[in-house]
C-alpha cells in the first residue's frame, strides 16, 4: 500500500505503507504506480517525495513472495516510470533502503538520508543480485570498484559513507521527510537529464579487465562454492562494458539462473531461521511472547581467561557496565590489558568510543553483590564451577540470574548447588566471544522462562544469534559433532587421509576441513574431554578389541598423536605439520602418513578408495542424524534452531542452509537409505543407527521442513 497526500501545496507525497519494513510487495507496487501516476497528472504538483511509514524507506522486494507467483506490477518499469518522470522525484531515507528498497531510490532523481541511515544492495545474502536496475544503475552512479564491493559483499553502508560514495545527495539529523519536501521545492523545475542515472555512461575505469578478473578470483576464493556472488560480478561487468538497456537483459538472464536454485532457497531460509529462532520455545510451553526478561544494568563475569575476556567485551560493547573479576592478580593485569585493546580496536571499527570505562575489574567475588547476572567464564572443570556457584549464590543480591559458559558440564547439576536453580542457564558463546555470531542459551528443567528470556534478550542486544536449547551432553552444537568428528576419523582407519577428508569437507563449503580445524583448536582439548570419559586407554594395544570401548567402535588414533605430542598448530605438528609452533599454514606431513599406515597394519586395517562422495555422506548425514535425535528428545524446538547453530557457529556454509535444510534438500528417505547402508556395514557405530524419528518422517511421506514442527509434535503424540 502507498498513501498519497499534497503538502506544502505543490509536492507529492508518496507513503509507503507495509509494516514493518515496507516490503515491495505485490499491493506497494500497485500502490507505488498509481501513486506516482497521480503526482505526475496533478498540475499543481512540482515535484515529488518518495518515504515509508514508521521511520523507515523499504526493505527491498517481499522475500515472502519469493516462494509463491509473483503478482502485481513488475519493480523495473515501475523505477522506470519514476526515473523517467518529468518532475523531479526525491526519496527519503529513514531507517534502511535496503535492496529493491535502494533500487527504488536510484530510480528517484534524489536521495535525502537520515544520518542513522542504512543503505545497501544486500541480494547477494539471500543468493540473488540486484535485479530491479541496481546491478546497472549503481555502477553509473558511484563507479565499478565501489559498486563491486557494494553488491558482491552486500554490506550495508551508514548515510555517512553513502554521501562520501555519491548514492546519496544530502544527510540530515533532522526530520527526514521535511527536509526532503524542502529540497524537492528548491529542485521543482530544473532539468532532469543530469539526474537519470541509467542514462549516465558508466564511469571509465582504466584496465577494466585486469580490475575484474582480480575481483572475480577473490570472489570465487571467499564464496566457496556460492553462485550469487559470482554472478553480481557478471552482472556489474555488463553495466560496464554494455549499454544500459543490454546490460539490464544481461541482469535479468544471470538473476534467471538464481531466482530459482536450491542455494537462494537455502539462503532465504537462513533469513527466517535467524529471525524465527528468536521466536522461542520451551518443552513447558513457556514461549518469548509470554515469558518477560527481567532488565540487566550491570552484569559479571567470572574468570578472565581466553573466553571471559572475549564475554566481557561483548558485554561492555553492548553499554552494559560490567565487573570483570579474575583471583589471580596476574592474570587480571593481562586480562585488563587484552580487554582494553579489543574494546579500542572494536570502536575504531565501528567509528565510536571505545566502553573502557564501563567494565571495572577485580580480584574479588564480592564485587559483584549488586549485578543483575553473571556469566561464569572459569576453567572448564565441574568442581571449580560448583565452588563458584556457591560463592555467588551467597554473595549475589536476590533475583540475579547465574549464568555459565560451559561448553559440555550439566547446567542442571550446577543449578543444584544453588538455593535458586530457577536463576540459573548456561550462555554458551564461541571463541572469540566477542567476534562469533552464535549464543546457545541452554535451560535446564529448572531454569524459569525469565531467565531464559533474559538471557536471550542479552543475547540479541551483543548482536548474538541466540538459540534456546535444551540441557544434555554438548548441547546441540558440540552434541552433533561428536559424530561427525568420529566419522572422520573412522575414514582414516579405513585409508582416506586428512586431506582427502578437508578437501572434500571444504568443497561441500566450510571454511575448515575436521582436521585442519582439529590442529586449530588443539588435539589435546577433545583428549582431555576422552580421558574425562574414561575412553583413553594408555598403550598401544592391537586388534579390533583395542577399537571398541564402551561397548562401540573407537579410534584412539587421536589420542596416539597427543601422546606424541602433537597438538596441532600450537606444537608445530598434529594431522599436518606447520613451518613452527603457532604457525597456520597446514602441509603433508610424512611421519603422519607412515604412522597411519604402520597404524593400520598393526589394527589388521587394509586401506580403500575412498571418494568424498562418502566422506560428505557419513560425516554429514551422522551429524545430521544426531540432529534428529535432538528434535525428538525436544532439546532444540525446531530445524531451524540446529540449522542457524550450524551456520552461525560450526562453519556450515550458509548458501546449503544448515544440517537439517540440506537433509531436506537432499531428501530424508535418501538420508535414511545412505546410513542403514553404512550402519550394516559398521554395526559397531551406534550413531550410524538411524534416527527413530527421522524413520517416522519418512514413514510419513517425508512433510517439507516448514511442516516438520507439526509433524514432530503429531508423531509424538503418537507415542
Ligand atoms: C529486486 C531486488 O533486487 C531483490 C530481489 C530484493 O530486494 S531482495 C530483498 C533485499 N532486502 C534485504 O535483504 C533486506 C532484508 N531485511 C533486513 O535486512 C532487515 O529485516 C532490516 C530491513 C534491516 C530490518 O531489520 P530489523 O532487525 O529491524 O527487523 P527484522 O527482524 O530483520 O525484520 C522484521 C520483520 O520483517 C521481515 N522482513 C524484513 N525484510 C523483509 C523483506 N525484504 N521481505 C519480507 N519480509 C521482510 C522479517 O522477516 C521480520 O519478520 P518477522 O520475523 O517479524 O515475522
Amino acid at each position: 500500500m502507498a498513501e498519497y497526500n499534497r503538502v506544502s501545496e505543490c509536492v507529492g507525497l508518496i507513503t509507503l505503507r507495509n509494516p514493518p519494513v515496507n516490503a515491495l510487495s505485490a499491493a506497494v507496487r500497485q500502490g507505488i504506480v498509481d501513486t506516482v501516476q497521480r503526482a505526475l497528472s496533478d498540475p499543481n504538483v512540482k515535484s515529488v517525495v518518495i518515504c515509508g511509514q514508521n521511520g523507515i524507506f523499504c526493505g527491498g522486494a517481499d522475500i515472502k513472495e519469493f516462494g509463491s507467483n509473483m503478482t502485481g506490477p513488475p519493480l523495473i518499469p515501475m523505477i522506470h516510470a519514476i526515473e523517467s518522470a518529468n518532475k523531479p522525484v526525491v526519496a527519503a531515507i529513514e531507517g534502511s533502503a535496503l535492496g529493491g528498497g535502494l533500487e527504488l531510490a536510484l530510480g528517484c532523481h534524489y536521495r535525502i538520508a537520515h544520518s542513522k541511515a542504512r543503505l545497501g544492495l544486500p541480494e547477494v545474502s539471500l543468493g540473488l543480485l540486484p535485479a530491479a536496475g541496481g546491478s546497472q544503475r549503481l555502477p553509473r552512479l558511484i563507479g565499478v570498484p565501489a559498486a563491486l564491493n557494494l553488491i558482491t559483499t552486500g554490506r550495508h553502508v551508514t548515510a555517512a559513507e553513502a554521501l562520501q560514495l555519491g548514492i546519496v545527495d544530502q544527510v540530515t539529523d533532522h526530520n527526514t521527510v521535511a527536509a526532503a519536501v524542502k529540497f524537492a521545492l528548491s529542485v521543482a523545475g530544473r532539468s532532469l537529464d543530469p539526474r537519470r542515472i541509467s542514462t549516465h555512461p558508466c564511469p571509465q575505469q582504466p584496465d577494466l579487465d585486469a580490475l575484474f578478473e582480480e575481483v572475480m578470483q577473490k570472489v570465487r576464493q571467499s564464496a566457496r562454492g556460492a553462485i550469487a556472488p559470482i554472478a553480481c560480478v557478471q552482472a556489474v561487468r555488463a553495466a560496464a562494458t554494455l549499454p544500459y538497456a543490454q546490460g539490464m537483459e544481461r541482469e535479468r538472464e544471470l538473476m534467471a539462473t538464481l531466482f530459482t536454485s536450491g542455494q537462494a532457497r537455502a539462503l532465504q531460509y537462513c533469513f527466517f531461521a535467524e529471525r524465527a529462532v528468536g521466536r522461542w520455545r520451551m518443552p513447558s510451553g513457556a514461549r518469548w511472547d509470554t515469558s518477560k526478561p527481567r532488565p540487566v544494568h550491570k552484569a559479571a563475569v567470572i574468570g578472565l581467561g581466553t573466553m571471559g575476556r572475549g564475554i566481557t567485551v561483548a558485554l561492555a560493547q553492548t553499554g552494559l557496565s560490567v565487573i570483570a573479576v579474575e583471583t589471580q592478580e596476574k592474570q587480571l593485569m593481562e586480562a585488563k590489558q587484552a580487554i582494553s585493546g579489543m574494546l579500542e580496536r572494536g570502536a575504531k571499527r565501528r567509528g565510536v568510543a571505545p566502553a573502557l570505562d564501563g567494565v571495572i575489574y577485580s580480584q574479588n567475588i564480592q564485587a559483584v553483590a549488586d549485578v543483575d547476572l553473571v556469566i561464569e567464564a572459569v576453567f572448564e572443570d565441574i568442581a571449580l564451577k560448583t565452588k563458584v556457584f556457591q560463592q555467588l549464590s551467597a554473595v549475589c543480591k536476590p533475583g540475579t540470574l547465574l549464568c555459565t559458559n560451559t561448553s559440555a558440564l550439566d547446567v542442571d547439576q550446577l543449578a543444584s548447588e544453588t538455593p535458586n536453580p530457577e536463576l540459573v542457564v548456561g550462555m554458551h558463546f564461541f571463541a572469540p566471544a566477542h567476534v562469533m555470531k552464535l549464543l546457545e542459551v541452554v535451560y535446564g528443567p529448572r531454569s524459569s522462562p525469565q531467565a531464559v528470556a533474559t538471557a536471550m534478550q542479552l543475547g540479541k542486544k551483543m548482536g548474538k544469534a541466540s538459540v534456546a536449547v535444551g540441557n544434555c551432553r554438548g548441547f546441540v552444537g558440540n552434541r552433533m559433532l561428536k559424530p561427525y568428528i568420529e566419522e572422520a576419523f573412522f575414514l582414516l582407519e579405513e585409508g582416506a587421509t586428512p586431506e582427502l577428508v578437508d578437501q572434500a569437507l571444504e568443497e561441500f563449503g566450510f571454511p575448515m576441513g575436521v582436521f585442519r580445524m582439529s590442529d586449530l583448536s588443539g588435539l589435546d582439548v577433545g583428549w582431555r574431554v576422552r580421558k574425562g570419559d574414561g575412553l583413553v586407554e594408555p598403550g598401544t594395544a592391537s586388534g579390533r578389541s583395542a577399537r571398541i570401548r564402551q561397548g562401540r567402535r573407537y579410534s584412539p588414533l587421536g589420542d596416539l598423536l597427543c601422546e606424541e605430542g602433537h597438538f596441532g598448530q600450537k606444537t608445530g605438528r598434529g594431522w599436518y605439520q606447520y613451518d613452527k609452533p603457532g604457525s597456520r599454514v597446514a602441509r603433508f606431513d610424512p611421519w603422519l602418513h607412515s604412522f597411519l599406515g604402520a597404524y593400520r597394519a598393526q589394527h589388521g586395517l587394509v586401506a580403500r578408495r575412498i571418494d568424498h562422495q562418502e566422506v560428505l555422506e557419513r560425516c554429514l548425514y551422522a551429524l545430521i542424524n544426531e540432529g534428529f535425535h535432538i528434535l525428538d528428545d525436544g532439546i532444540a524446538a525446531g530445524p531451524e534452531d540446529i540449522d542457524v547453530i550450524y551456520v552461525s557457529g560450526y562453519g556450515w556454509p550458509r548458501h546449503r542452509g544448515g544440517p537439517m535444510f540440506y537433509a531436506n534438500m537432499v531428501g530424508l528417505a535418501k538420508v535414511l537409505e545412505r546410513l542403514e547402508h553404512y550402519q550394516q556395514l559398521h554395526p559397531e557405530v551406534p550413531h550410524l543407527q538411524p534416527s527413530s524419528l527421522l524413520r517416522r518422517l519418512v514413514a510419513s511421506g517425508s512433510p517439507p521442513i516448514h511442516k516438520w514442527g507439526e509433524a514432530i509434535k503429531k508423531l509424538h503424540s503418537q507415542l
